[in-house]
């Protein structure tokens, strides 16, 4: 499998070809298809917004997991995803031997442009101190931002995307989320969608 290491000093990894075309095409319209996809709202300066994209939980029962202030309990495993989880902990322990067993993955559902991810690390402390997480990417290719998360450093280390392409795993080993953050800008002109899995191990 090809992986191309994305920057020197931090195990980062885009593999662009993890999934196969065709079963990454039925996957994609299987998970679409899911009638688990929810919009919560988040509060942001004091105020409710719908997220600007539609996301499941699906994890393991105890893989309780807090983000945007709010606690969500995983939806059980659907077959197809925990297959897909059961290759991504391989794929991973390709590059990273020690990387634990991912238990719990947050499906994002980017139904056009206009849906987007701000600024942000997953560094939420039940992720543990060195979180890997695979990120899979299906249907249409987005970029992937990435900037410093001290913005001291921004002028030395300018930010940079990577466009994730269907059928693509990022894979973000130790330090990522410490150094790092990460955003998926909106993109007015593109407007077929786009599922990301992104698969953690949530410590309880
Ligand atoms: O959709 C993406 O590629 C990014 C998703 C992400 O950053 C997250 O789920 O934490
Ligand atoms: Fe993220």
């Amino acid at each position: 499998m090809t992986s191309h290491r994305v920057l020197e000093d931090w195990p980062l990894w885009y593999l662009p070809d993890a999934l196969d075309g065709t079963r990454a095409w039925q996957v994609f319209e299987e998970l679409l298809a899911l009638p688990l996809w929810e919009q919560p709202d988040i509060t942001l300066f004091g105020k409710r917004h719908p997220i600007p994209r539609q996301q499941i939980w699906m994890g393991d029962p105890d893989a309780a997991y807090r983000y945007s202030n709010q606690q969500f309990i995983p939806v059980a495993w659907h077959p197809t995803v925990a297959s897909l989880r059961d290759g991504m902990i391989q794929l991973a322990r390709q590059l990273l031997p020690d990387a634990p067993a991912f238990n719990s993955v947050l499906l994002n559902h980017y139904e056009n442009g206009q849906h987007r991810m701000g600024w942000h690390s997953d560094n939420e402390p039940e992720l543990g101190s060195k979180p890997v997480i695979a990120s899979l990417s299906l249907g249409a290719t987005r970029d992937f931002r990435l900037r410093r998360a001290d913005p001291a450093c921004r002028t030395l280390t300018p930010s940079f995307n990577i466009p994730l392409e269907h059928g693509s795993v990022l894979l973000m080993g130790p330090g990522v989320q410490t150094d790092w953050q990460h955003s998926l800008p909106p993109r007015q002109r593109h407007q077929s969608p786009r599922i990301n899995l992104t698969f953690r191990h949530v410590f309880r």
